[in-house]
């Protein structure tokens, strides 16, 4: 018997089937439109779709074909053959040793960030503490740490809120009711719908998807022509990646406008999620100790001290242990889909080419099923003392935030720890709280769940560090 999830994305209502549906790793549904789905729960059934077999399973065409109109032919949108020769050329930039050398960058844009926002704060009421939307903050140091981290440029969006760049990435993913139906319509009917609708938000969308596009081919075709005059020696994820693989210009606009996103939303959209999780007032406590932990380990921020991995990895297992445990609760990717390329059996099932997958991320992160009783609650110890090799969970791959096997996050060490230095420094600078009492707040469940509205806090400076 099937099940109708309106809409299947919705991780809040998968988790009620998941944990209480008898199932052999996976359960019949009807997406919107009624049509048929498999929805995996099992990290067997996870382990032989993404990572035994993963190139029998394909993600799916219509949502491709809606990143493509956003992203063009890069890492994210590709397929087969091509996509295993780009991420061949990519892997060795996304290497630890290499994430390693950015952790100076991560913490210096943080601290710019910081400084920018104690100026606001100053300039507004003194040091009692404001209302603050950190959506902007967050998401524009993201995206400068990206741009300098893959194409060598800093896009100075922090210090110059009303960049262009920043302005076009806002519009194309700004959360709000038309942007859903756009992209619904798009991934289960047709590309088109983003493509030709007469919606203003849908204009909206390809003209901004068009401004990133000539403004990146700018910057590399003048990057091209430099490369080869100087014969510089970059060390950026794209110059990196050149070496290990064969890209033309227009490759590169589009590996470089893949990775702004994919590097950018979703990391921002973390951060976002843990200040939600962070001001809940039952979790208030844990916000404390963390921060105790910030300031006795990590230099202040208006020293020049750096931060390097070692000190981050070593001295401060309070701060993985919240951050793991907030991406697992509040992950930013709700879901993934995937479709059989061709006939096989998955846990005894025979399986039809066609058939559609979906992968609930957030669900399978707080099922009871896989992470105990205390699934649902945030438990930062949960880590602490759990076999590390599993993830805090019953198995390794109950912990989707990431995804996992050949198309899972090629940025997971850059996220983590662009996502440990940021929240790190939010929290050991200011006292946060929530700006309104809603204990819940609305989400839009798109291929990033994002806090509908954005999150406002309230900031309080902590003195002493
Ligand atoms: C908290 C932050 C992040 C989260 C939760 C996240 C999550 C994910 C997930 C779940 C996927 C797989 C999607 C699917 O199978 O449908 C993915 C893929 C990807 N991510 Fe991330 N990501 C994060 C940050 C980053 C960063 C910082 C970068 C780059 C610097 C990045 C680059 C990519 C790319 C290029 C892919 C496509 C990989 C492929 O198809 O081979 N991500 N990410």
């Amino acid at each position: 018997m099937g099940i109708t999830l309106e809409p299947l994305q919705n991780g809040g209502r998968v988790l009620e089937y998941l944990d209480n549906t008898p199932n052999v790793g996976m359960f019949r549904a009807l997406d919107l439109l009624n049509r048929e789905v498999l929805v995996i729960t099992s990290p067997e059934v996870i382990r032989e779709v993404l990572q035994t077999n993963a190139y029998d399973f394909r993600k799916v065409a219509n949502v491709q074909n809606y990143m493509k109109v956003l992203l063009g032919d890069g890492l994210v949108t590709v397929d087969g053959q091509e996509h295993k020769q780009q991420r061949k050329a990519l892997n060795p930039a996304f290497s630890a040793k290499h994430v390693q050398q950015l952790y100076p960058l991560f913490w210096s844009k943080t601290r710019e960030m910081i400084s920018y926002v104690q100026k606001d704060l100053e300039s507004t009421e003194g040091q009692q503490g404001t209302v603050v939307d950190v959506t902007s903050w967050v998401n524009r140091a993201a995206l400068d740490i990206i741009g300098i981290a893959a194409l060598g440029i800093d896009f100075n969006t922090l210090a110059n809120p009303t960049n262009e760049l920043s302005r076009a990435y806002q519009v194309i993913f700004e959360p709000n009711s038309t942007s859903t139906v756009i992209f619904l319509l798009s991934t289960l009917v047709t590309t088109w719908a983003v493509k030709l609708l007469p919606l203003k938000k849908a204009r909206e969308i390809r003209a901004g998807s068009a401004y990133v596009k000539r403004y990146i081919k700018r910057i590399m075709t003048r990057r091209v022509q430099d490369g080869n005059d100087e014969k510089a020696v970059r060390k950026d994820i794209l110059s990196v990646a050149s070496q290990y693989g064969k890209f033309s210009t227009d490759d590169l606009v589009n590996q470089a406008r893949t990775l702004l996103v994919a590097g950018h939303e979703t990391t921002a959209t973390g951060v976002q999620w843990a200040l939600y999780t962070l001001t809940r007032p039952e979790n208030l406590h844990v916000q404390q100790r963390l921060r105790d932990e910030i300031h006795k380990q990590l230099p202040r921020l208006d020293s020049d001290q750096e931060v390097s991995a070692q000190i981050l990895a070593k001295n401060l297992p309070y701060l993985d242990a919240v951050c793991k445990e907030c991406l697992r609760i509040n992950g930013p990717s709700p879901f993934s889909k995937r479709t059989a390329v061709r006939d096989t059996v998955l846990n005894g099932i025979a399986i039809r080419k066609g058939t559609s997958f979906v992968i609930p991320n957030w669900a399978i992160n707080k099922s009871k099923r896989l992470w105990g009783e205390s699934a649902r609650e945030f438990d930062p110890e949960r880590w602490l003392h759990g076999d590390d090799a599993l993830n805090g969970g019953a198995d390794a791959l109950a912990f989707q935030t990431f995804s996992t096997g050949v198309r899972g996050c090629i940025g997971k060490g850059f996220a983590l720890a662009e996502f440990k230095i940021m929240l790190a420094a939010l929290v050991g600078s200011f006292d946060i709280t929530r700006a309104t009492d809603e204990r819940e707040v609305k989400i839009e469940w798109g291929i990033i769940a994002r806090i509908y509205d954005g999150l406002k806090v309230n900031l309080k400076p902590v003195r002493g560090w």
